[in-house]
């Protein structure tokens, strides 16, 4: 999409919807997903009425399909075109350059995988990614917990100018809203709010996807049949922001197990909760269930996202809480229970992921010890 032609497709769409009713899912009738008008909820005032309303609202979208949007989130319009732009440059690019930051070469799982390199529910998946996380230093090999080696810096594109920038200020943005949505949860929640916040200290985590779906009708890059750009999965983490872009295929297990399309609405984010927050209230609010499906489109017009993935620190133990406030949801979730939260320590689940996601780059720097039933960091070859 052009900036011409976003800019043409949000005043489309704003007159063609008075209201957000959208995404009331007409020919299903079923759940909508609700949208939260983020500016409502004031962090210095989280006692005024507005902020109260909002609060209500989350709490109501947490304990339902536990997906929503928000808009009025501050995240300039420019700025979310502009990283649409720069992923957009960097997939067009030949694959030997995209390469050039293959995933594989990185033991932090940072960089680029390929069509189908990713399995996620023992499919391989119709996309191709970069990942991404906070730029951090390396940690030596010995006496660190193997979780550890997920920090480490990103591999960044030199063919795209600006692009470091600005997805580096994108993510900087979405982690911002991250924890100002956590606050919220927090009061939601009546956690005590340095207990919840420091789960979340100077180290908590950010992890991004940059994602480009192929059609399904794609001539060139013929995705798999099972039509699934990523499979059922739930986020390991505690929240995810994702900003996504008009084609949609997004979509979201509710309750009773329908797939409900999460639509694409111009200027908001999605949030979904993940699995540590679930853990954290014993099921009270459950993480959802979804996956995204490849369209076959006219033009095989491709769909690009951007999810981002906030966590507490790699070392942080799980707590668990008792609420009082609220009643344990009945899951129904097509996701395999080996596929989901093992360990209390959340670094071990977060390895645990990208291991049964990115098999090459785990066997590239990982190994499984079978005494200990450890992934453990191979020596480092000198040559
Ligand atoms: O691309 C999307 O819309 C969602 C991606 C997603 O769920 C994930 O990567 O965890
Ligand atoms: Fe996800």
């Amino acid at each position: 999409m052009t900036t011409f032609s976003f800019y043409i497709y949000i005043f489309i769409y704003l007159f063609s919807h008075t209201h957000f009713s959208f995404p009331f899912n007409h020919k299903k009738m079923t759940i909508s997903l609700p949208i939260l008008d983020l500016s409502k909820y004031q962090l210095d005032q989280p006692d005024s009425a507005s902020s109260k309303e909002f609060l209500k609202e989350l709490y109501d979208a947490m304990s339902e399909v536990g997906f929503f949007y928000i808009c009025n989130h501050g995240v300039p319009l420019e700025l979310q075109q502009k990283s649409f732009d720069s992923i957009k440059s960097f997939f067009k690019l030949p694959i030997e350059q995209k390469l050039e930051i293959e995933l594989k070469k990185s033991p932090h799982f940072r960089g680029y995988s390929k069509l189908n390199s990713e399995t996620t529910d023992y499919k391989q998946d119709n996309r191709e990614q970069i990942d991404l996380g906070r730029d951090q230093p390396t940690v030596p090999i010995e006496n660190n917990p193997t979780y550890a080696h997920l920090r480490g810096p990103n591999q960044w594109p030199r063919q795209i100018p600006g692009f470091k920038e600005t997805i580096t200020e994108l993510m900087d943005s979405m982690a911002e809203i991250g924890l100002i949505i956590l606050n919220a949860m927090a009061r939601v929640l009546e956690f005590n709010q340095e207990e919840f916040m420091s789960l979340f200290g100077k180290d908590y985590g950010v992890r991004c996807k940059l994602i480009r779906y192929p059609a399904l009708n794609n001539p060139i890059d013929k995705p798999l049949d099972h039509g699934l750009g990523v499979g059922p999965h739930k986020d390991t983490g505690f929240l995810a922001l994702l900003l996504q872009d008009e084609i949609g295929g997004l979509q979201v297990q509710a309750q009773n197990g329908q797939w409900l399309d999460a639509e694409p609405i111009p200027d908001t984010f999605i949030v979904n909760i993940g699995e540590i927050l679930e853990r954290l209230t014993r099921q009270t609010f459950v993480a959802t269930t979804h996956r995204v499906i490849n369209k076959s489109l006219e033009n095989y017009a491709d769909r690009f996202s951007i999810p981002l993935f906030l966590s507490p620190s790699l070392e942080t133990k799980i707590p668990q809480i008792d609420l009082n406030t609220a009643t344990k949801r009945k899951i129904v979730s097509d996701v395999k229970q080996d596929q989901l939260l093992q360990d209390e320590i959340y670094g071990v689940n977060e390895l645990g992921g990208f291991i049964r996601s990115h098999k090459e780059t785990a066997d590239t720097w990982y190994y499984l010890n079978q005494e200990q039933n450890q992934w453990q960091r191979k020596p480092l070859i000198t040559p």
